[in-house]
């Protein structure tokens, strides 16, 4: 999707005039389109022309679905799209795929299927809840293991013969779960949005008549994100296509940033095999980011494999310097980032063309206060506000416990659930109530993180929030002030928040398809961007190109020595600045030229060769002044 949301609310945008590549995109005739480019090179623009250009065309706004990958991105087409044809806005069909699903299934049942009566997230916990739908390993999601059968079009005996055939007791129990929830579920009369795909999907596949009342009830299908899409989606788009319906898709495979929710890139790069009369159509200027942003960028996209060549050439000379900040810890850092947004501010910048990004949202902790504290105006997305995160709220609420057994609103922010009564029943032998104050809040934050941490990268995150937390925690005198720091970080937040023109503040996914002219990517360490935890360092890349390829004219790296341990620099650091030239690097001092420059040499150990190609450095690209050739050649919601 695409950009300018980070602004204040605004009415619909003029549109703006396509260049020759955009537009023979956007005018394009055949069964199936992909718009293949990197970012920033007018996707999104070229989605809205292909958009006017049907309705100008004479094709009825009412019978073109435009999908977005999530509901935000839906508004903002919105806003983009503006009141084309005549129709009000808010009722065109823009949306997620599921709700593209949800539609035509409110509009079409399929034969024998019970009128669709969707459960959101959390009525489907209620339900599980009811039923005791939990894994014995608790720390798996019952949500997330059922969305993930659905993502692949598994229905419960399918689950139960793949869990078969592995023959891994977990996955059986797993299956097991899966049938009883979709018992239940359907003895509601339920569906939830997994549900939704599947049961279109199902009821095309099974009945000709059922395919052929559907077809044409949208002539056009507008796809953006299309690198996100999973296997049931996939399926259902190309169930339409064969019904008659033109696909027009757009989509950058480097900006894949979804594999661990079933997205699979294959689909991207796959497109002109397997869609029928196809027709791919590249974008190769980039209108967002600086020269040197852009070489930046392709300098470290340069180094994943598993993707489409695609050049890329800025149409903004400008060769003003990356700025590349080593600091001594988080602390350092959250003054340094304020300093850098007050100072933009003091050349002119409003603050809701800055954002500050980051890989994992416990970077985002200090950062969130320090600013709200100093009185910039913030808004904070992705993984939201830092102390209403559940591991953040549940070492907070034990730490005040603990201090307090009589705190009955901390007994209340605790929650309950066999969870929480875990914790409580391990807490008398895991915290000595009569140790000092900063050692009890380090145990908290050690037996939460200990108790009930997901697996995966998800579990390192939960870790690292907990000891963020108690971190924070103990740093405050004792049990009063911390009471009192929290409520005020939550007030300075909240009053913080109330403007419409603010500082973003966000991890790197929820940053995905906006722009700003200022962009802080923080926490540039290894073992965060890329993640310890990740099973694919392509797609860490990528999220570093994603973070990057969102400034249009500033951008700042920052990374510390020390996050709770010693950290390093990131090595993408070094593949990205590998791109440029000396003059368009600035670097806070020397020790941070050297220390990043090391940072090849520390990713050269046996843990990291574990990641493939992590450690190869890539091939200095050609300046974009001249085009700069690459070398080599859960879902959303209704
Ligand atoms: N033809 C054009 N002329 C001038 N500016 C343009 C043109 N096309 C796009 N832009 C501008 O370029 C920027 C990026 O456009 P857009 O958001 O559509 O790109 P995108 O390819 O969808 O980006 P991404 O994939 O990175 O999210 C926007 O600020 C947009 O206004």
């Amino acid at each position: 999707m695409s950009s300018p949301s980070a602004a204040p609310e605004t009415g619909p945008e003029r549109p703006l005039p396509l260049d020759p590549d955009q537009r023979l995109a956007a005018e394009a005739i055949a069964a199936s389109v992909l718009v293949l480019a990197g970012p920033g090179t007018g996707k999104t623009t070229t989605l809205v022309g292909r958009y006017r250009h049907l309705v100008e065309s004479g094709t009825p706004p009412a019978r073109i679905f435009v999908s977005t990958f999530t509901v935000r991105a839906a508004a903002e087409l919105h806003r983009r799209i503006g009141d084309s044809g005549g129709e009000t806005v808010r009722r065109l069909p823009i949306g997620t795929l599921h709700s593209l699903a949800a539609r035509l299934l409110t509009r079409f049942p399929p034969p024998g299927c019970p009128p669709v009566r969707i459960f959101d997230d959390q009525a489907c916990g209620r339900l599980i809840a009811r039923h005791r739908l939990y894994h014995s390993d608790e720390t798996k999601r019952p949500q997330d293991l059922f969305g993930a059968y659905k993502d692949r079009l598994l229905d419960p005996a399918a689950a139960m013969a793949e869990a078969k055939a592995k023959n891994e007791p977990d996955l059986i129990e797993a299956a097991t779960l899966y049938a009883r929830y979709q018992e239940v579920l359907s003895a509601e009369g339920g569906f939830d949005f997994g549900d939704l795909i599947v049961a279109l999907v199902r009821g095309m596949e099974s009945d000709p008549a059922y395919r052929a009342r559907i077809a044409g009830f949208f002539d056009h299908l507008l796809i953006d994100e299309f690198q996100d899409i999973n296997p049931a989606q996939e399926r259902m788009l190309r169930l339409l296509r064969d019904q008659g319906a033109f696909l027009w898709a757009v989509g950058d495979d480097d900006q894949c940033l979804y594999a661990w929710r079933s997205a699979d890139p294959a689909f991207i790069l796959g497109f002109e095999k397997e869609w029928p009369d196809p027709a791919l159509f590249r974008l190769s200027r980039n209108y967002r980011s600086t020269a040197t942003i852009v070489d930046a960028a392709q300098a470290l996209i340069g180094g994943n494999r598993n993707r489409h060549a695609k050049s890329l050439a800025a149409q903004n000379p400008s060769r003003l310097p990356v700025t590349v900040t080593g600091l001594e810890d988080d602390e350092d850092e959250a003054a340094y980032v304020l300093r850098v947004v007050r100072g933009l501010a003091g050349k002119g910048v409003p603050w809701h063309e800055m954002a500050v990004l980051y890989r994992a949202g416990h970077v985002g902790s200090r950062l969130q206060i320090a600013l709200a504290e100093a009185g910039v105006p913030v808004v904070v997305r992705g993984a939201g506000e830092f102390w209403q995160l559940t591991p953040v709220r549940l070492t907070a609420a034990l730490i005040r416990l603990i201090a307090n057994p009589g705190d009955m609103e901390a007994r209340a922010l605790l929650g309950h659930g066999k969870r929480v009564e875990r914790l409580l029943e391990q807490a008398p032998d895991k915290i000595d109530e009569s140790a000092p104050w900063p050692a009890l809040c380090r145990q908290v934050g050690r037996l939460v993180s200990s108790t009930a941490r997901p697996p995966g990268e998800e579990g390192v995150q939960w870790r690292d929030l907990c000891y963020a937390a108690a971190d924070l925690a103990a740093e405050t005198g004792g049990l009063d002030q911390f009471i009192a720091s929290v409520e005020e970080q939550r007030r300075s937040l909240r009053a913080a928040e109330a403007g419409g023109d603010a500082v973003v503040l966000s991890t790197i996914h929820g940053a995905k398809g906006l722009e700003w002219a200022a962009v802080v990517v923080a926490g540039c360490e290894d073992e965060l961007l890329p993640h310890e935890s990740a099973p694919d360092i392509e797609e860490e890349r990528r999220l570093m190109y994603v973070a990057v390829t969102r400034a249009r004219r500033w951008l700042v790296l920052s990374f510390v020595a020390e996050r709770r341990k010693r950290a390093l620099p990131s090595p993408f650091l070094r593949e990205l600045l590998a791109g440029l030239d000396p003059d368009q690097i600035r670097w806070n001092d020397d020790d941070t030229r050297r220390r990043v420059q090391g940072a090849l040499r520390s990713a050269d150990t046996p843990k990291r060769a574990a990641f493939g190609d992590r450690t190869k450095p890539p091939p200095k690209p050609r300046k974009s002044g001249g085009g700069t050739k690459p070398r080599g050649t859960r879902a959303g919601r209704v």
